[in-house]
């Protein structure tokens, strides 16, 4: 598997309202998308576009939410996982198995419309890694 490009930062927060003007007056970004329910991942999600990436922002939807836990040991927010994508995402998949890296779960659809799916911070230097396929005709590197 070759390294894709990063996708987006994932950071976890108590309030989206407050990033997105922390993000809009402090940052200086001019584009900030529309936040939305992914009620499937658990969160609520907004996108701040830079230059050459892309913040997600995301704040926790529901008791089961899988940033609650983050969230309690960081109550103000952080940096929660990098994503990158991949041409491929069960080739993916089972490259990061056969590295012994712990894949959390089946890919499932993510906040762009395509499969994603996670591996284990622990297997991945400490930080959780997102990665997800490409949107159709994007090569991703
Ligand atoms: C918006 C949709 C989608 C997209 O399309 O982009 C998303 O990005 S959704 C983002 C939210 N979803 C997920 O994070 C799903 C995958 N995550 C998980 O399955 C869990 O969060 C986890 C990674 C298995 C952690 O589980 P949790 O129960 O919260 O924590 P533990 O206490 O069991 O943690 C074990 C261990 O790992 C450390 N940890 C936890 N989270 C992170 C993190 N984000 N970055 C780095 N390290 C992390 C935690 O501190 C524990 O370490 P020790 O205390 O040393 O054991
Ligand atoms: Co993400």
């Amino acid at each position: 598997m070759k390294l894709g490009r990063l996708n987006h930062v994932g950071v976890a927060t108590p309030s989206i309202e407050a990033s997105i003007a922390f993000y809009r007056d402090v940052m200086g970004a001019t584009k900030i998308h529309d936040p939305f329910d992914l009620p499937a991942q658990g969160v609520k999600v907004c996108f701040v576009d830079t230059p050459n990436t892309q913040i997600e922002l995301i704040e926790p939807l529901g008791e089961s939410s899988p940033i609650h836990g983050f969230l309690a040991k960081n109550p103000a927010g952080g940096q929660h996982h990098l994503c990158y994508e991949v041409p491929d995402i069960h080739a993916a998949k089972a490259w990061f198995e056969a590295k012994g890296a712990k894949v959390l779960g089946e890919p499932r659809i993510g906040a762009h419309g395509t499969p994603i799916f996670f591996v284990h911070p622990k297997d991945m230097g400490g930080v959780l890694t997102e990665i997800m396929e490409s949107p159709k005709g994007d090569a991703g590197h």
